[in-house]
């Protein structure tokens, strides 16, 4: 079994290293955009399924709280963690309108909206960019395999080169923590 996770953690490694130096210069391109919009007033709307719901969290809250650094509070907010809201909207109009609805509630041309999946093709998170683009926000999805239909819809996809979920995920908040990292220490706290 030792050597099971010895694989594990060797595969999850190399699958970050491939990861970080395909999407270098574009993990610099949407931390700047991020900080910008931050700047500018706007927020980020995160959202997905399963593990990526809690990335999702995860994150929101790295901005909202704080990453490392004291500062002021920065919006953002994951749309999987208002369960009264989660329920009525998958209750009354289906779970495939589950983001795309909170994306038009919560949504304002110049946002950003983060889409995370895996397959890139749950279809409350494809139909969720839908309402994003058709909004005007700043569309990011976080992603694996061959992307999906996902991929093809956002402005800017970081796609895993890894078809297993768990790996896929593991580099996906990595990117997450690399883009509060980049965004506190090196976009916001400079000035514009
Ligand atoms: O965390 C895991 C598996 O590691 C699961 O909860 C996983 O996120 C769920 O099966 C999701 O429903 C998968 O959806 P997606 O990533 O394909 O959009
Ligand atoms: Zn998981």
């Amino acid at each position: 079994m030792k050597e099971f996770a010895l694989k594990a953690f060797d595969e999850s490694a190399e699958i970050k290293r491939r990861f970080a130096r395909d999407h270098a210069d574009k993990i610099v391109q949407v931390a700047q955009l991020i900080g910008q919009a931050l700047r500018n007033g706007h927020k980020v709307l995160l959202f997905g399924n399963g593990g990526s719901a809690t990335d999702a969290a995860h994150i929101a809250a790295e901005f909202v709280g704080r990453y490392k650094r004291e500062r002021a509070p920065f919006p953002a907010i994951a749309l999987a963690t208002d369960i009264a809201a989660i329920t009525c909207i998958a209750n009354d109009y289906g779970f495939e309108e589950l983001f795309a609805r909170q994306v038009r509630a919560h949504g304002r041309q110049g946002d950003v909206a983060i889409a995370i999946s895996t397959s890139g093709n749950s279809p409350n998170v494809l139909k969720g960019v839908e309402a994003a683009k058709a909004l005007g926000l700043t569309t990011i999805a976080w992603t694996g395999g061959s992307g999906g239909k996902l991929a093809g819809m956002v402005e800017y996809a970081f796609v895993v080169p890894s078809t297993l979920t768990a790996r896929i995920q593991e580099s996906h908040i990595t990117l997450g923590h690399v883009l509060c990292e980049l965004i506190e220490d090196h976009v916001l706290a400079n000035p514009a």
